[in-house]
């Protein structure tokens, strides 16, 4: 008989089932799609019974870990039978038309035109299992809709622009190659060969490949060729805290991630994909992490001028002189204040007529004069709050989005809800450490 909670206990029975399914997660091995999956890589030389496929409530889909490992243990080794690179579509019914394709196509367009391929030709394609498995849609900027990307902090939202002007640009220069497949097909190639298509492919590629490098083939452009699709292993998620070793391993042939940390079993096994901050994560990989220890709050060149309080002669010299040595670029607030960068620019900028000749101390980090100490801080309190105010109007746009009930948006508008949240949560540490600092030399 099942137990009769009240309010206040069903509310923490819930709570631990949340826990327990971000932890745990919900096994899906007993899944056809899992269970052929697997089939076709013990074909191919994988077989692992302590790695499973799970759903995860905080980051979806990824592999949960059946055995306690150790630090050093493998997490995966995937022999090269199972990876999906350029040879593989060079030895392809594929090889023939890219071989005598000019001008060559890069290892990027080769994969994507496979990987389209194998879709179309589903029951046929070899690569059925792993291609089954593959996520449908992806939650990259490519895929946002343009209302939603005015949403995003400045800078990523040009790098977001940029993404799409990419796979537009690689759409259209791809149509004489595509139409040059026509013969490998029954139907019309620009009926399968599309932009949606194209897309799909790139951002699988983008998301899930391995880094693995590959001698220069005659037959492709000079563009690196680094890409490794991995099926099973590219179901392990990022987590920023983690450290493990990947590589591709000649004496096993097979490609290898290690764990650097203990892992528990039942557990969620992460890997991480680099220090990204969660610009980059979404831009890159269409998510954020949550407390992600390597996020910033981006400063454009625009916002910097607007807070500039008095734009002279000498603002001017200074900033053509910041741009020449490239100090305006990645110019950042962190959860531990202004980054090193920003305030060395600040102080640059706040360097009064006679002090202008002490340029090189400030960039020893030296204090030059207390005046100059105080007005940089002023001013990065004035960004931090140009940047507060932004992020508020941006929420506000958000909610107004969602009353509107415009669901059909909802992931993307969650996405940058959250990367917004976790900006402010930035801001508002480093609007504390300013107040510190300032307090400090006054
Ligand atoms: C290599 S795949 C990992 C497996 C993927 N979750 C899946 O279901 O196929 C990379 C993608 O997983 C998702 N991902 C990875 N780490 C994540 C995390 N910590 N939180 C949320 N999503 C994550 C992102 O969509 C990313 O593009």
């Amino acid at each position: 008989m099942r137990k009769r909670y009240g309010r206040a206990g069903r509310s923490r029975r819930r709570k631990q089932n949340q826990t327990l399914a971000s932890v745990h997660g919900v096994n899906l091995s007993q899944e056809l799609g899992y269970i052929e999956l697997r089939r076709w890589l013990k074909q191919r030389g994988f077989w692992d019974l302590y790695l499973l496929p799970a759903h995860f409530s905080d980051t979806g889909r990824g592999l949960m870990i059946t055995k306690s490992l150790k630090a050093g243990n493998l997490i995966i080794s995937l022999p090269v039978k199972c990876l999906l690179t350029t040879w593989t579509v060079l030895g392809s019914y594929m090889g023939e038309y890219i071989k005598r394709w000019k001008p060559q196509v890069s290892p990027l367009l080769a994969l994507c035109a496979f990987l389209i391929s194998e879709r179309h030709f589903g029951n046929k394609s070899l690569w059925k299992p792993y291609i089954d498995v593959l996520p449908k849609t992806y939650t990259c900027p490519v895929y946002f809709p343009e209302g939603i990307l005015n949403l995003f902090p400045g800078p990523l939202c040009r790098n977001a622009q940029e993404q799409r002007s990419t796979v537009q640009e690689l759409y259209i220069s791809s149509q004489p190659f595509f139409l040059s497949l026509q013969s490998l097909f029954g139907e019309r190639v620009k009926d399968i060969f599309t932009h949606d298509a194209l897309r799909w492919a790139w951002c699988s590629i983008n998301t899930r490949t391995v880094y693995m490098k590959h001698p220069q083939s005659e037959f492709l452009s000079r563009e690196p060729d680094v890409y490794a699709l991995a099926p099973y292993l590219d179901l392990l998620n990022h987590s920023p805290g983690v450290e493990v070793t990947a590589a591709f391993n000649e004496k096993s042939q097979c490609y290898e991630i290690r764990t650097g940390r203990d892992c528990r079993r039942y557990e969620q096994v992460f890997i991480c994909y680099g220090p990204h901050d969660n610009q980059r994560l979404l831009l890159e990989y269409g998510f954020i992490a949550g407390g992600n220890p390597h996020s910033v709050v981006y400063i454009d060149r625009d916002v910097l001028q607007s807070c500039l309080l008095k734009e002279d002669k000498q603002t001017a010299q200074k900033l053509s002189f910041l741009m020449e040595n490239n100090f305006l670029e990645n110019l950042t607030f962190g959860l531990d204040g202004p980054s090193w960068r920003l305030l060395t620019t600040l102080k640059l900028l706040c360097l009064g007529p006679n002090e202008f000749s002490c340029w090189k101390k400030v960039l020893l980090g030296a204090s030059v004069s207390s005046e100059n100490e105080k007005m940089s801080l002023n001013l990065a309190e004035c960004l931090c709050c140009y940047l507060m105010d932004d992020n508020n109007k941006a929420m506000q746009k958000i909610s107004h989005r969602r009353c509107n009930k415009l669901d059909e948006f909802k992931d993307y508008l969650d996405l940058v809800e959250s990367l917004r949240r976790e900006e402010r949560r930035i801001l508002e540490s480093s609007l504390e450490t300013l107040k510190n600092l300032r307090s400090a030399i006054s």
